[in-house]
C-alpha cells in the first residue's frame, strides 16, 4: 500500500496480464457479523477481505467478546455469547457503513439491562446519515441517543423496552437513502423473531437493490429464509435463529472488478494480445456490482465471462457515450465517470443520489475532478454528466481524493490519457479501504508509455549520503530504489568467487560475470547465486574490487541495460556515479549530491564505528580522497555532475533538509507549473 501524501502515475499506454482481486467488503463485513451472531457456534470464513473496513469490524467484534483468529485471508469466528456481552463498550468504526449500520441494528437489539453501547466513527462518517435506521429501530423499542448531532452518528444505545418490542411486528424504513438501513434491519431481526414474524414495509422506493439480494443470499447461508413480497416488504418468520454453515468462502470484490475491467477496456489491445484476466468474480457472482460489465459492454468494451473469472479487451475504440441508470450498480457507476474520459459524445449517469451521502459526496467530486483534467462535466442532485476534453484540452491534474478509496482507484485511469499529461493521486492510501494493493495490482498490469517512468537521479562522491538521500526521497514517493553502487561491489565479489583477477586484461571475462550476475536484493542481504554476499560486498577488499571493476567499460556496459531495466512504476530513485550522465540520461531530475573531503570522512568513521568496525579517520579520509581520485579520472563514465544537474552540498544539511530539497526540486521538475498551488508546495 502506498502510505505517502501523493502519488504520481507516469503516462501509461497498455495493459496485459492476469490479476487476483481481493475478497468482496460486502460480503466480508457481512459474513464477519452474521458468524458473530451464531451464538456458541464457530464459522471458518475463506477469502475476506483484508481492509479498513473489516478490521474496523473485526476490531469491534472483539471488542463485543467474539472470539476470533485471523491467520491471513482466513478468519474463524465462534459466536457471541449475549450472557458475556461486557457493560460497556465503544466502537469506533471508522469510515465503514458495513460496519456502522448493521452493528447499530444488531447492538440496539442485543444490548441488555444495565449495558451501554457507543458507536462512533471518523469526521465523515458523523456527517453520514443514520436517522432513518435509529427511527426504524425505535418503531421496536430501542433505546438509542444521538450523542452529537440528530440523524447521524455518534450514537448511544441502551437496553430496549421489552414490551414495545414484544408488540411491534411491523416496521417501516425507508428505502431511498441507503439500502444499507434495510440490510442492517434484517440482519438484526432474526436476533428477535422468536416467537412472531416480524415484518419490515419499505417506504419510498427501493435503492440499490441488489445489495439486499446479497444480504438475502447470505442470511439464507446462515439458516434464515426471508420472504421477499416485492421488493416493498419482507418478513423474518417466527422461529428464525442463526445456524452457522461451518465454512464460507467469500467472493472477489465485483466493485473493485470495475476498475480492472475499464482498464482492459481502455488499455488492453486484442490487436497485440493483450487482455486483463481477473479471478476470484464471474458472471454468476451474488454482487450486483458485477451487472458493471453489462455497461462497460455498452461502452464497447469486450467482457467475457466464466463461473470465477472475467477476461477483458478493448472493443470499440473510443469508447461509446452512454446515458445509464446507475441505481443498481452505485459504487461501480463511478467508473464509468472516468471511462466516458475515452469515449465519444457525453455519458450521462441518472438516478444516483446515494453518490451524495457516501465516504463523499461523491457527485461533486466527481466534477471536481474530471474538471480539472479538462473534461466538460455537469451534474444536478442525481445525475452527472462527462464530455470528454478534447485531445490537445487535456490538463495535468493533482486529484484530490476526499478519503473516498473509489474516487482514487477510478480517476488511475485517467493516466492513459492521449496527451500524456501528468496524473497526480493525492492520499493514496485510501484505497486501504478496500483494494490495498490496488496501485501496486495496477503497476503489474500496465506497461508506460516509452520513457515515461520518471527518474531521480542522484550522483555523487563516495560517503555523500546518496543511499540514504536516495532511500528517504523514494519513501516519500513510493519509488523503487536503485544502488548502482552495489552492483558493481557484487560483480567484484563474483569475479574473485570465479577466480578472476580484477584487470583490464580480463575484461572480457569480468563482462561476462556482470553480464550473468544472479542478483536477489532483499532488504539488507544481497543475493548472489543464493548465497548473502552483503558482508562481503560491503568489506574494505570488497570497496576496492568494486572500484576496480567499475573502471572497466566492458563491465559497465554489461550492466547497462540491467539498470535501465530498474526503472519501473511508479518510478525509481537511482544513486551512482553516473546515473544522470549515462544510464539515465533523460531523467527529468539530477541531482549531484556533494559534502567536503572532512564531513564524509567524519560520516562514515561514524558509520563504520556504530557497525563495530575498528578504523581510523585520517586512513579513512586517504581511501575516501583516492577512490574520488579513480571514480573521476577514469576514463570511462567518470564521476562529474551531469550538465542539467542540480548541485547540492549537504555538508550542513540535515537528511530530512536534503530530501525536503530534492522533493521541492522534484516538485518543479516532473509535475511543473500543474500542481505548483495545489498544496504540497
Ligand atoms: N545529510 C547528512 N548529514 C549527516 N549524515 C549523513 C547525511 N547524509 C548521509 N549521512 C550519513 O553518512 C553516511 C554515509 O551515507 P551513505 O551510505 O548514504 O553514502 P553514499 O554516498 O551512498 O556512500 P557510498 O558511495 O559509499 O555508497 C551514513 O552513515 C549516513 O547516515
Ligand atoms: N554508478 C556507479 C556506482 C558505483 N560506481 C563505483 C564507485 C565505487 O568505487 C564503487 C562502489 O560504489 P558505492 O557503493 O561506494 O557507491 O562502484 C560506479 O563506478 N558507478
Amino acid at each position: 500500500m502506498f502510505s505517502i501524501p501523493f502519488l504520481d502515475i507516469a503516462a501509461l499506454q497498455s495493459a496485459t496480464g492476469t490479476v487476483q482481486l481481493p475478497g468482496s467488503k460486502s460480503i466480508s463485513n457481512r459474513v464477519l457479523l452474521l458468524a458473530a451472531l451464531c451464538e456458541g457456534q464457530t464459522t471458518v470464513l475463506h477469502d475476506v477481505l483484508a481492509s479498513d473496513d473489516t478490521d474496523a469490524m473485526l476490531t469491534a467484534l472483539q471488542t463485543l467478546g467474539c472470539e476470533i483468529e485471523r491467520q491471513a485471508q482466513q478468519v474463524r469466528i465462534t459466536g457471541l455469547d449475549r450472557q458475556s456481552l461486557p457493560a460497556q463498550a465503544q466502537l469506533h468504526l471508522g469510515n465503514a457503513g458495513t460496519a456502522m449500520r448493521p452493528l447499530t441494528a444488531a447492538l440496539a437489539l442485543l444490548v441488555g439491562p444495565g449495558q451501554a453501547f457507543e458507536l462512533t466513527g471518523v469526521a465523515r462518517m458523523q456527517e453520514r446519515p443514520i436517522g432513518d435506521l435509529v427511527d426504524a429501530l425505535r418503531q421496536l423499542g430501542c433505546a438509542i441517543d444521538y450523542l452529537k448531532n440528530p440523524g447521524f452518528p455518534p450514537l448511544a444505545l441502551r437496553a430496549a423496552d421489552p414490551q414495545k418490542l414484544q408488540a411491534s411486528g411491523s416496521i417501516q424504513i425507508r428505502g431511498d437513502v441507503s439500502s444499507q438501513f434495510l440490510t442492517a434491519m434484517l440482519m438484526a431481526l432474526p436476533l428477535v423473531a422468536k416467537e412472531r414474524d416480524y415484518v419490515i414495509e419499505v417506504v419510498g422506493e427501493l435503492i440499490s437493490k441488489p445489495y439486499i439480494a446479497i444480504t438475502l443470499n447470505l442470511l439464507a447461508r446462515f439458516g434464515i429464509v426471508v420472504r421477499n413480497d416485492n421488493w416493498q416488504r419482507f418478513t423474518i418468520a417466527a422461529g428464525s435463529r442463526y445456524q452457522s454453515p461451518g465454512q464460507l468462502h467469500v467472493e472477489a470484490d465485483a466493485s473493485s472488478a470495475s476498475y480492472l475491467v475499464a482498464l482492459g477496456g481502455i488499455a488492453s489491445d486484442p490487436a497485440l494480445g493483450q487482455a486483463i484476466t481477473i479471478e476470484g468474480v464471474g458472471e454468476d457472482s451474488i454482487q450486483g456490482d458485477i451487472r458493471f460489465i453489462d455497461a462497460a459492454r455498452q461502452m464497447g468494451v469486450h467482457v467475457e465471462t466464466g463461473p470465477n473469472w472475467l477476461r477483458v479487451q478493448r472493443g470499440q475504440w473510443p469508447l461509446k457515450a452512454i446515458d445509464i441508470d446507475g441505481n443498481h450498480i452505485p459504487d461501480a457507476a463511478m467508473t464509468l465517470a472516468v471511462m466516458a474520459l475515452y469515449a465519444e459524445g457525453t455519458t450521462r449517469i441518472t438516478n444516483i443520489a446515494s453518490w451524495r451521502v457516501k465516504e463523499t459526496d461523491r457527485i461533486d467530486a466527481m466534477v471536481n475532478e474530471l474538471s480539472k483534467l479538462g473534461a466538460v462535466v455537469d451534474s444536478g442532485p442525481d445525475w452527472i454528466s462527462v464530455a470528454p476534453p478534447a485531445a490537445d484540452a487535456w490538463r495535468s491534474a493533482s486529484i484530490a481524493t476526499y478519503d473516498d478509496h473509489r474516487v482514487a482507484m477510478c480517476f488511475s485511469l485517467a493516466a492513459f490519457n492521449p496527451a500524456s499529461v501528468a496524473v497526480r493521486i493525492e492520499d493514496p492510501r485510501c484505497v486501504g479501504k478496500t483494494f490495498p494493493d490496488y496501485f501496486e495490482a495496477l503497476f503489474a498490469l500496465a506497461q508506460p508509455k516509452p520513457n515515461a517512468v520518471p527518474v531521480i537521479c542522484i550522483d555523487g562522491p563516495s560517503a555523500s549520503g546518496k543511499g540514504t538521500l536516495a532511500a528517504h526521497v523514494a519513501k516519500q514517493l513510493g519509488f523503487h530504489v536503485l544502488d548502482s553502487g552495489a552492483l558493481y561491489r557484487v560483480a567484484g565479489v563474483a569475479a574473485r568467487q570465479r577466480g578472476l583477477d580484477i584487470a583490464p586484461e580480463h575484461a572480457p571475462a569480468l563482462a561476462d560475470v556482470a553480464r550473468s550476475l544472479q542478483l536477489v536484493f532483499d532488504g539488507e542481504r544481497v543475493l548472489l547465486d543464493g548465497r548473502d554476499v552483503a558482508a562481503a560486498m560491503r568489506s574494505d577488499a570488497g570497496s576496492r574490487d568494486a572500484s576496480l571493476i567499475s573502471a572497466i567499460p566492458a563491465v559497465r556496459d554489461a550492466l547497462l541495460q540491467w539498470q535501465r531495466e530498474r526503472a519501473a512504476l511508479p518510478g525509481l530513485v537511482a544513486d551512482g556515479r553516473d546515473m544522470g550522465t549515462v544510464v539515465f540520461p533523460d531523467a527529468p531530475l539530477k541531482v549531484f549530491l556533494t559534502a567536503s573531503a572532512e564531513h564524509r570522512a567524519e560520516r562514515r568513521y561514524k558509520q563504520l564505528i556504530s557497525q563495530g568496525f575498528d578504523v581510523k579517520l585520517a586512513s579513512l579520509r586517504e581511501e575516501l580522497e583516492a577512490r574520488d581520485l579513480r571514480d573521476t579520472t577514469r576514463a570511462v563514465a567518470p564521476l562529474k555532475p551531469a550538465v542539467d544537474a542540480k548541485v547540492l552540498d549537504n555538508s550542513d544539511l540535515s537528511v530530512a533538509e536534503a530530501t525536503e530539497q530534492v522533493l521541492q526540486w522534484w516538485r518543479q521538475a516532473y509535475a511543473g507549473a500543474a500542481f505548483a498551488t495545489l498544496g504540497h508546495d
